[in-house]
This record gives structure tokens, C-alpha cells and sequence, in this order.
């Protein structure tokens, strides 16, 4: 069994990518307010617009510390981001759902995303998505590294140079596979149990678009940046 070891340059690039996800971070009083006194729905759903709205503007800000990204075709740079948009979103929504919260909190926090107007159909493969994971107690490096590999995903619609996305996304996907070698030595699985999460999370921008449908109706405003990153209005 060849020993498996972190060269310099995925070290240097893991610290990138870390540093990157570190800096650009939803402000706690943003989350802290949904844990605050009893909203009603529709003030949770102007929340969460709010918080969403901020996640968007975290997003850009990492991808551009993403190394290679600003080198890519301006045009492709907007597709990738258009194309994850939503997956980033609920992947990092998960990740902040299955942090250490104190007492009571993240139930209080799950109460107010289900009051907040989100329908049924939606919120069970949601909730799912979260649960799954938060089982899989992912370490920093671990969600920033999957979170840029998400971005990076080279098919997503009117890319027109996907090879340059491959030549971005194949190095971090390698770094992944042997970051959770060594973070999970006894789970020989885990790595392609992180990668099913990617499966489930394209899965969510289906329920998500249905989801802005029926928000649409009822007439939910969105924020200027949620219209523009998800084609509304
Ligand atoms: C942290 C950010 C990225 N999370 C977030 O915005 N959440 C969270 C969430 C999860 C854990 C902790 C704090 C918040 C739950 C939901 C959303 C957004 N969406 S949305 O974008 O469809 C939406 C926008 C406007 C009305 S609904 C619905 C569900």
C-alpha cells in the first residue's frame, strides 16, 4: 500500500483555498438573527433572502481567491458561478446547519426555515440534504476544498472552455481524495461518500427552481443579486 502524502504545491494549494474560505465567511449577526425573538413567516423569509443575499457576495469573493479562476474566460467565470450558485449555497447552508450550535440552537434555527414560507416538498429534501452532511463531520479543508470543487464543475451550462475548468478542478479533487485518506484512514469510503453529496446537491437545484415558481406566484420579492445569480424576474 503506497504511502500517501501531501506534496508542497497541494499543501500551498490547500492553504489558498482554506484561507480563502476563512476570509470570506456569512457574518454571525447575519445567522444570529434568525435565532433571535419570534418572527413571523414572513419576516423569517426576508431573513433568509438576507442571508442568502449575503452567502451570494461570500461566494463571489472565495471564488476569486479560487487559484486560477480570474485566469479563465470572463464569459466562463459567469456560468460557473451561475451554475453554482445554489449548490454552494445549500452546501454551505448544511455546513453551517451541522456546526456545534448551542443548546436549543439549531433546533430554533431549523423552526424558522421551516416557517419561512419555504413549501413542504421542499424543505424534507432540504432537511435531508443537511442531515447527510452533518453525518459525515466534515473538517475545514475538507467543506472548503468541496466547496471549490462545486464551482468548478467544468459541464455546467454555456461553459464554452470546459478543459480550462477540468485543469482547475482535477488538482483540488486529487488533494480531496487524499485529504480524506488521511483525515479517515479507516473509512476507505468516505471519500466517495463526500462526492455523493455533489450528486445530491444537483438534485437541489431542481426543488430550487421549483421552489422560486412558487414563490413567484405568491408574489416573494427577491433581492437585485438573488434575481441576477438565479435567471428571476
Ligand atoms: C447560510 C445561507 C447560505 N443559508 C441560507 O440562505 N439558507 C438557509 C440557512 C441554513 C442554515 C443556516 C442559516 C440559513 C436555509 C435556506 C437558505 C436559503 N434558501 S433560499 O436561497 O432558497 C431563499 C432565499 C430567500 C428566501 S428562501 C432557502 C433555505
Amino acid at each position: 500500500k503506497e504511502k500517501v502524502a501531501i506534496t508542497k504545491e497541494q499543501d500551498a494549494l490547500m492553504k489558498l483555498i482554506v484561507e480563502a474560505y476563512n476570509k470570506h465567511q456569512i457574518p454571525q449577526d447575519v445567522t444570529k438573527k434568525l435565532l433571535q425573538e419570534q418572527y413571523s413567516t414572513e419576516e423569517n423569509f426576508l431573513l433568509l433572502t438576507e442571508i442568502a443575499t449575503s452567502q451570494v457576495q461570500v461566494l463571489v469573493e472565495f471564488t476569486k481567491n479560487i487559484p486560477g479562476f480570474l485566469s479563465l474566460d470572463h464569459e466562463d467565470q459567469i456560468a460557473l458561478l451561475k451554475g453554482s450558485a445554489v449548490e454552494a449555497m445549500f452546501l454551505r447552508s448544511a455546513q453551517v446547519f451541522s456546526r456545534k450550535m448551542p443548546k436549543g440552537h439549531t433546533e430554533v434555527l431549523e423552526e424558522r426555515i421551516r416557517k419561512s414560507g419555504i413549501s413542504e416538498e421542499f424543505i424534507t429534501p432540504l432537511f435531508n440534504f443537511y442531515k447527510s452532511v452533518g453525518e459525515l463531520h466534515m473538517v475545514l479543508e475538507e467543506q472548503a476544498l468541496l466547496t471549490a470543487i462545486t464551482i468548478l464543475t467544468p459541464d455546467r451550462p454555456y461553459v464554452r472552455d470546459q478543459q480550462a475548468v477540468e485543469r482547475l478542478q482535477e488538482p483540488m479533487v486529487e488533494l480531496l481524495k487524499k485529504l480524506c485518506v488521511l483525515q479517515h484512514p479507516q473509512e476507505p469510503q468516505y471519500f466517495a461518500r463526500l462526492l455523493g453529496r455533489l450528486t445530491e446537491l444537483r438534485t437541489l437545484n431542481h426543488y430550487h427552481a421549483e421552489m422560486l415558481t412558487s414563490w413567484r406566484v405568491n408574489d416573494h420579492k427577491f433581492t437585485p443579486l438573488l434575481c441576477e445569480i438565479w435567471d428571476v424576474q
